[in-house]
């Protein structure tokens, strides 16, 4: 029987239809995989069944009955609940304050009991947790536990995960998996929304492809295939794998001896980090995240101040003619990457809104910015309806191209690109990767991060390793085995390609 049926939903912002009489239902005990392309509507969708949003058509069954969501509250008492990329969590509160966060008042709370009532109910799901720890002290794989916890506690029957494991490590990805197939064999139902269609065919029972707002199908996983997957998303073959010309190495554009940057806690996070890396060459850095990764790039991005050792570019930002400043894309689009409240076009020209042809004797050109914003939608296949829009707005896939149509504008001689893929479709992701190996070619040395292990090595021309704020070797990409390289990111040794 159907657990959950759309009918005709329909959501319209403005003159943008982002649901189009989507009609779809979702088997009880099921894991149902929501795919599309970035901007296809699966969060809008979402939000729709958690009460965030209202459709302006359709109706909503649960178990044959039909129902209205109207708030985030009516969607927790239909049994729903919603496990967002960026978790909802207060760091500083223990698990079980974050759990019980907004349920039933009760005068007399007894913290003590609740916790072991929670840790005996998380335990018969099989996810264990430290329910008096405090949040900021877990892995993240532990606090998307809290999150799903916290869901269960509510009663949750169907449970929504947006992008679960984009922010898991592949051993936590298992667990994941683990946890979310023994849910549905208790019953409950389950929607993943996930880019990363392996994990899809892994993991899920049964999926539904949506493109530019409309169910394109809903099929057995059993009965498709990734390739298959990715051409009904994009509406094109995907290749997936990357061409990458030889190497052709040049000038040393950035050296960097002995660095060492501390955290906001004032720890030591980058320790004793040595690297030169030339023009015309990317190097990978693989690592689990949470590693120092982040904290280097920001200091090569000159946005952390650095505690010991030296940063060196040549020539050096000042030599440069304005347009070859060093392009960041940063972890964290949102807060770093974009002004939210900001439109794309302003957006756009964040690194140039006070030069020519911008802006002329202090006044911004609008005219000049919304046609140059205009073709670089078009260039970066930006799906919204004009540059007006605020980023904001935009799907979280759309977000992050507005950040590297700007940063890969003006061709830059250094990149440093952290998680540039993070959250991209697979055509998306095809096309990020093939601007930035266009940069290379053009001579651009490129700093390429990512916990994605495969995704480092089909794009970098050396691999460095970091684990615990030091690079623990730099390997040749065309020598490197994933088992070398994963075995690198515990913290093993390696010399000589052969592990020790
Ligand atoms: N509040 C809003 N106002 C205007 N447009 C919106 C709003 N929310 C979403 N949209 C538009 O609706 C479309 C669908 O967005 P949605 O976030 O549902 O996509 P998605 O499939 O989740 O994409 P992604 O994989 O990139 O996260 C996008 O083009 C987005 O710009």
């Amino acid at each position: 029987m159907a657990y959950l049926r759309l009918e005709g939903i329909t959501k319209r912002f403005g003159n943008f239809i982002a649901n189009d009489n989507i009609t779809l239902s979702v088997s009880r005990g099921s894991i149902h995989a929501m795919l599309g392309e970035n901007g296809a509507g699966k969060t809008t969708l979402m939000n729709i069944i958690c009460g965030l949003y209202q459709p302006d058509a359709g109706d909503i069954y649960l178990e044959d009955k039909p129902i209205k969501i109207n708030s985030a509250n009516t969607a927790i008492a239909h049994g729903i609940g919603m496990i967002h990329q960026h978790f909802m969590l207060v760091s500083q509160l223990t698990v079980t304050e974050n759990i019980i966060l907004g349920t039933e008042f009760d005068l007399r709370l007894n913290l003590q009991a609740k916790s072991r009532a929670i840790a005996q109910m998380a335990h018969s799901y099989n996810l264990d947790i430290d329910t008096l720890a405090k949040v900021e002290s877990l892995s993240i794989g532990l606090q998307q536990r809290v999150e799903i916890i916290k869901a269960l506690y509510r009663n949750a029957k169907l449970l929504i995960l947006d992008e679960p494991t984009a922010v898991l490590t592949p051993p936590e990805v298992e667990v994941l998996a683990g946890i979310l197939r023994q849910l549905a064999r208790d019953g409950h139902t389950i929607i993943f929304i996930s880019h990363k269609l392996e994990e899809v065919m892994n993991i899920c029972d049964t999926v539904t492809v949506l493109r530019r707002g409309q169910v394109v199908t809903t099929m057995k996983t059993a009965d498709t295939s990734s390739q298959e997957l990715a051409k009904l998303m994009v509406g094109r073959e995907v290749l997936f794998q990357v061409h990458k010309s030889a190497f052709s190495c040049g000038d040393v554009v950035l050296e960097v001896k002995n660095l060492q940057v501390r955290d906001e806690r004032n720890l030591p996070i980058v320790k004793d980090v040595s690297f030169q890396l030339r023009a015309g060459e990317i190097l990978g850095i693989a690592g689990v995240d949470g590693n120092g990764q982040r904290e280097l790039a920001d200091a090569i991005a000159l946005l952390r101040n650095i505690f010991g050792g030296s940063i060196q570019r040549y020539p050096s930002p000042g030599e440069r003619g304005r347009g070859k400043s060093i392009a960041y894309i940063p972890e964290d689009r949102q807060k770093m990457g974009l002004v939210m409240g900001f439109s794309i076009a302003k957006n756009l020209i964040l690194k140039a809104f006070n030069f020519l042809p911008f802006c002329r004797r202090w006044l911004l050109q609008y005219g000049i910015i919304n046609n140059y914003a205009a073709e670089a939608m078009q260039n970066f296949d930006i799906r919204a309806e004009n540059p007006s829009i605020k980023v904001s707005h935009l799907s979280g896939g759309n977000q992050q191209k507005v950040v590297l149509a700007r940063e890969l504008s003006g061709n830059p001689a250094l990149i440093v690109a952290m998680q540039p893929t993070r959250g991209l479709d697979v055509g998306a992701t095809e096309y990020v990767q093939q601007c930035l190996l266009a940069e290379r070619q053009k001579g651009a040395a490129i700093l390429y991060i990512s916990t994605e292990l495969e995704e480092v090595m089909a794009m970098s021309d050396r691999i460095a390793v970091m684990y615990e704020g030091q690079f623990v070797d730099i390997l040749d990409a065309d020598t490197a085995t994933v088992e070398q390289i994963g075995y690198l990111m515990t913290g093993g040794k390696v010399s000589t390609g052969v592990i020790e």
